[in-house]
């Protein structure tokens, strides 16, 4: 394995300095090593994404392990979460295994599976949540994410269960029978469009019961891709009163509106929907602020027939891996909401932090087995980096992406922000912006 001397990058905090990495470790001093010059370039610790749907097994046509991982690299990620809505859904331990054991193959990210709340994503009966804790693949968040846990006692009861080994159950809050028929969001909008309305209450009914239910039992909720202002005030008091809850918000909700839905291109159908201006500030405000604790992305990469369709017969879902960090640059950074330090806390600590992949436990032990994510960019700490150039420009264009499927919501759009290398326990995944595998 070579050593690596990143000369002159910018850390979180500001300063400049020189980083030097040795046998997967950031390491004081080292000889010999390939020098990397990152005079204005930024470092940040490896990113990890809490909601990536990488379609393997099932939906090979759309993701696989391998072209999301490299996705995810050319985004910086050196950790990501891939959601349990999967075909057969990853639902027992031999499957989240099977996920697991196919990421390491890959190699260019550790992929952490998420196993699912309730059996086939049914919501009635509970997946063998013990079993995935303890089997290879450490399973510590779980979510039936793309459908809510809506009966309130199966939530209880999962509550309750992951409290064992400190898990979390990441909760799509959506209660169902609000939504029927939903196609985009309730509102002005949705009103002239026409279209089936997916109103703001289905969203913060279910975080606000989830929430009670978590100080209830003494557990830990997290709450997935938060979508409206009063999801936002929902949360801030639950936090207030020191419920143990966590929540995320995507990089489409803090830059996109539902006035896109009259173009009718089903690229811009996606669930929770796209909302109103209002929202997008209220969540710009909340991530800077610390009531949302991370962004995730919620790829959700969709084959050409599922896309290219009528609105109402398209699926839900864009994609998010390549343009995530972008668009925080963008809608965080640019407009002087979050600083750097922010963007390595919202991107990389936290997000690790709530899913267990700091290494460390609870208890701040160190655990066996799981990689170690967002931890301090810091001598003797895994060499897990991202270096970012601030000032690069780029456009997006679906075919310039690794993903298999092409659903950005961003196609021709001006973004800041390049990833010029990423490293996973000192190895590069991305050299020069372009994936090492
Ligand atoms: N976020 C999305 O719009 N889609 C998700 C699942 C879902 O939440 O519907 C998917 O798996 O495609």
């Amino acid at each position: 394995m070579s050593n690596y001397l990143i000369r002159g990058a910018t850390f979180p905090d500001g300063t400049a300095k020189d980083l030097a990495v040795e046998n997967g470790l950031i390491v004081e001093k080292t000889e010999n090593a390939e020098v990397i010059d990152a005079e204005g370039l930024r470092l940040l610790p490896g990113l990890v994404d809490l909601h990536t749907h990488l379609r393997q097994p099932g939906r090979e046509d759309a993701e696989t392990i391998e072209t999301g991982s490299r996705a995810a690299a050319l985004g910086g990620y050196t950790a990501v979460c891939a959601m349990a809505n999967t075909d057969p859904v990853a639902d027992a331990a031999g499957i989240v295994e099977q996920v697991w054991r196919l990421g390491r193959e890959v190699g260019l990210v550790d992929v952490q599976p998420i196993g699912a709340v309730t059996l086939g994503l049914n919501g009635e009966r509970l997946a063998e949540l013990g079993a995935m804790a303890e089997s290879a693949a450490r399973v510590r968040v779980f979510s039936d994410d793309g459908h809510c846990v809506h009966d309130a006692a199966v939530m209880r009861r999962a509550l309750e269960y992951v409290k064992a080994f400190d898990g979390v159950i990441a909760q799509h809050a959506e209660d169902p029978k609000l939504t029927v028929g939903a196609q985009m969001n309730e509102g002005e909008q949705s009103a002239q469009l026409g279209l089936a309305g997916w109103p703001a209450v289905a969203e913060e009914a279910i975080i606000a019961r989830d929430a009670l239910l978590a100080a209830h039992v003494g557990s830990r909720l997290h709450v997935c891709h938060v979508s409206t202002a009063g999801s936002v005030e929902v949360l801030r008091w639950a936090k207030g009163r020191g419920i143990r809850v966590t929540a995320e918000v995507t990089p489409h909700h803090l830059l996109l509106t539902d006035e896109l839905a009259a173009t009718y291109d089903p690229v811009y159908k996606v669930n929770p929907p796209l909302r109103t201006a209002e929202d997008v500030t209220a969540l710009r405000e909340a991530l800077a602020d610390g009531t949302i604790d991370a962004v995730a992305t919620d790829h959700a990469p969709h084959a050409r027939e599922d896309k290219e369709c009528e609105w109402a017969a398209a699926r839900p879902g864009m994609l998010g891996l390549e343009t995530a960090l972008p668009i925080v640059i963008r809608t965080m950074v640019e407009t002087g909401l979050l600083d750097w330090q922010g963007v390595a806390d919202r991107m990389s600590h936290a997000p690790a932090r709530i899913a267990g992949l700091t290494g460390l436990t609870g208890n701040g032990r160190a655990t066996s087995g799981a990689g170690a994510h967002g931890r301090p960019l810091a001598v003797g700490e895994p060499a897990n980096l991202t270096l970012v150039d601030p000032s690069a420009r780029w456009t997006v264009t679906p075919d310039g992406l690794a993903s298999i499927s092409r659903n950005t919501p961003y196609a021709g759009l001006e973004l800041p922000g390049t990833i010029v290398a990423t490293f996973l326990r000192g190895r590069p995944t991305v050299l020069d912006g372009k994936a090492q595998a």
